[in-house]
């Protein structure tokens, strides 16, 4: 387990870790499938959040209301991680899939798939987006149960252990200070107090909080944006940008596809879209015609 030492410097063996202390505040743009992903590494980002809101939406075509299982979030996190090998993988977790011995399955399952780590969260079965209202969360001894079983199974591996608490809705942010500390002696690597409704929260929570902290950006959610430097001047650590991706991809096929119902083609729209050549580019065509080439033919060694 990682953190801070005395002058503050990360310290910690993970990619995660290594991140944090180069970067200084790691920003980690949500995305939800592997083109998503490749194209994040692709416009030069580091890492990426796999968000069960966005994997939720471009895999099942739900909200984000608990209807996701973990069989599925592993499934997607494989083709992200063949999509993009450069990219350091950070999962949303969820609930975990059940009690202690789910989440350790839960957990191997993700190492073997290459993600780099994952958030837990304390919520009830079936959880709600951090945002949405109507949110409880179980005791939480129960989930420091969770978090120890996670790092338990994480064992040597290169996995980085985020606890999320959602209390701050339900019970306040005291209670959500409490529990993010309990939780990092429970084994977390960092905390994630979840939607802080302002500035001075976001400082009672850096006040409040030990060891390595966590913002979630969500536009029109209930904290208020900021960017990593303003973070880490601020006292956080990992900086996911959760819906971004989602909310621009949605805007973008609401348009092409209102424009296509109303005016049944795209040929004075070429504007709204890519074009073939970029978007070739940005799925790497090119490396398959070398690979093609390189096994166009077979010749026998005499
Ligand atoms: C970060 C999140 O969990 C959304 C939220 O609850 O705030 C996600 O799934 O992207
Ligand atoms: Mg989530």
């Amino acid at each position: 387990m990682g953190s801070l030492d005395a002058s503050n410097a990360v310290v910690g063996r993970t990619t995660v870790h290594r991140l944090i202390a180069e970067e200084g505040a790691l920003l980690m743009p949500g995305i939800q499938d592997a083109f998503s992903a490749a194209i994040c590494a692709k416009t030069g980002h580091k890492a990426c959040f796999v968000s069960g809101f966005g994997v939720s939406a471009a895999l099942l075509g739900l909200p984000d209301f608990g209807l996701l299982t973990t069989a599925e979030v592993v499934s997607v996190v494989q083709r992200i991680t063949a999509a993009a090998p450069s990219l350091c993988v950070v999962v949303d977790g969820d609930t975990g899939g059940g009690g202690p011995l789910n989440v350790q399955r839960f957990i191997k399952d993700l190492i073997r798939a290459g993600a780099k780590g994952v958030f837990l969260e304390d919520q009830v079965w079936p959880k709600k987006c951090g945002h949405m209202r109507g949110k409880m969360v179980v005791p939480a001894e129960e989930h420091a149960l969770k978090i120890a079983a996670a790092r338990d199974a994480i064992g040597d591996s290169d996995f980085f252990l985020v606890a999320r608490t959602d209390a701050r809705a339900p019970h306040g942010l005291q209670e959500a200070i409490r529990r993010a500390n309990l939780y990092r002696e429970a084994g977390a690597d960092a905390t994630f107090v979840e939607a802080p409704a302002n500035i001075d929260e976001l400082n009672e929570v850096v006040k409040g909080v030990k060891g390595l902290r966590i913002a979630n950006m969500i536009e029109g959610g209930k904290t208020p944006l900021h960017t990593p430097a303003e973070f880490q001047e601020m006292g956080f650590h990992l900086i996911a940008h959760s819906l971004s991706t989602l909310y621009a991809t949605t805007k973008a096929l609401m348009g092409i596809l209102r424009t296509l119902k109303e005016k049944g083609t795209t040929r004075d729209d070429f504007d709204q879209m890519v074009t073939f050549n970029e978007f070739n580019d940005m799925i790497s065509l090119e490396s398959w015609y070398e690979l093609e080439t390189k096994f166009k033919s077979f010749t026998p060694k005499a």
